[in-house]
């Protein structure tokens, strides 16, 4: 079967799939402008770091695509002044979707620094147009490429790793634990984390890809699940509080999670839930590996505590979304509520930070960084 896809973008349309009707309905929604573009990624129906990049990116070319095309052009590609203005303007808006994945804020940084640079360098408006879409583009285009890389890099890695460190060196593959959702749905292709699986199972290294329900949007109950059945990878899924029990009862060889920002000096911000794993993994001696790339890595911040922490609507914490069991053959999504009405005093931040003082090894497209003998932090400076 086809891997699942998270955008899907022709000259005249750009479409998602609503991740929040998933796993049981497969729906495609246009997005017709940046507004959309928008509001997709702070509802979720997009999610994933480099997903919800991919899109503002998207959306920012076909708008563009739009005004070189109108008759009569729009007002901002009349003047380097208007167009400055407007661009900025729509970056601006898109950077506000959703603030912890540092990758949205990276691709409209990028998208403004291509407006400055070729303003700088007298282009006219028009042409400035064209480079913004080709920018634009590249966002999205570069994703998958550079999430088969670090796969490969990771999953070199952890079998390297095992085999040193074991005499039997798993005999039958690695069982490898992963947390919410970093595959095909949350990336353009092919996954960070869920990719180091993905490529594990690809050359035969792996025994079960373990992973956790994700409360409270459940992206690995409802998407890595559809994710490994479609892949056909060997696959167990464990409620979040299952973590410490299955360290303490299977032969876990790693913890792998994908990231929404990484602080210079290694801390890492991700799907609320990771730096439980992240203790218990340390606790039991198991690799904790983060997949991501290079521009999850937030330079200008010296540790995780200057990273922003989304809170999410507390409505989300009290619902759950699926549809009626026993099926009924209609296939209608139905939320239930599971808290008492009106309940108040709710705590649904979608992140946690976990210090870099728990993780093994950080990979990006570039390769694997560990921390130096002694060190409690990583240097991330150099391969940024
Ligand atoms: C490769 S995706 C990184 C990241 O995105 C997820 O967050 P969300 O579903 O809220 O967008 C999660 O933290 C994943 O690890």
């Amino acid at each position: 079967m086809a891997p699942l896809i998270s955008i899907r973008s022709s000259d005249d349309k750009l479409e998602i799939v609503n991740q929040l009707l998933l796993p049981h309905i497969t729906e495609f929604i246009e997005i017709d402008s940046v507004e959309d573009a928008h509001d997709a990624i702070k509802s979720m129906k997009i999610r994933g770091a480099p997903a919800i990049a991919s899109l503002a990116a998207l959306s920012l070319s076909q708008h563009l695509r739009r005004g070189l095309k109108a008759s009569p052009p729009p007002d901002y590609l009349a003047s380097l002044e208007a167009l400055k203005a407007h661009i900025d303007g729509i970056l601006a808006f898109l950077f506000t979707a959703r603030p912890t994945a540092v990758n949205l804020g990276a691709a409209t940084r990028r998208l403004g620094k291509t407006l400055d640079n070729a303003i700088a360098a007298g282009k006219d408006p028009l042409a400035i147009a064209e480079e913004l879409i080709a920018e634009s583009n590249a966002v999205a285009d570069e994703d998958v490429g550079r999430n088969k890389e670090m796969s490969k890099w990771a999953g070199e890695w952890i079998i390297e790793r095992v085999r040193n460190l074991t005499l039997s060196a798993a005999p039958q593959g690695l069982n490898v634990l992963t947390v919410c959702n970093t595959g095909s749905l949350a990336t353009s292709g092919y996954g960070t984390a869920l990719g180091m699986v993905t490529y594990l199972h690809e050359t035969g290294k792996l025994k079960s890809a373990f992973y956790t329900q994700t409360a409270p949007y459940h992206q690995g109950s409802r998407l890595t699940a559809l994710e490994l059945q479609t892949l056909k990878i060997p696959s167990v899924m464990i409620c979040d509080t299952m973590v410490g029990s299955l360290f303490q009862n299977h032969n876990i060889h790693a913890v792998v999670v994908g990231a929404d920002r990484i602080a210079r000096n290694g801390d890492t911000a991700n799907k609320i839930g990771t730096y439980n794993a992240a203790v218990l993994a340390a606790r039991h001696k198991i690799p904790f590996i983060v997949v991501a790339p290079i521009s999850t890595v937030d330079l200008d911040i010296p540790d995780g505590t200057h990273i922003p922490i989304e809170q999410r609507p507390s409505l989300e914490a009290c619902l759950v979304r699926g549809i009626l069991y026993p099926n009924d053959g209609k296939t209608k999504q139905v939320q239930v509520m599971i808290t008492p009405a009106g309940l108040e005093g709710i705590y649904n931040p979608s992140f946690d930070v976990t210090p870099a003082e728990l993780i093994t090894a950080i990979v990006t497209e570039k390769g694997v960084a560990v921390k130096a003998e002694g060190a409690q932090g990583f240097d991330l400076s150099p391969i940024v």
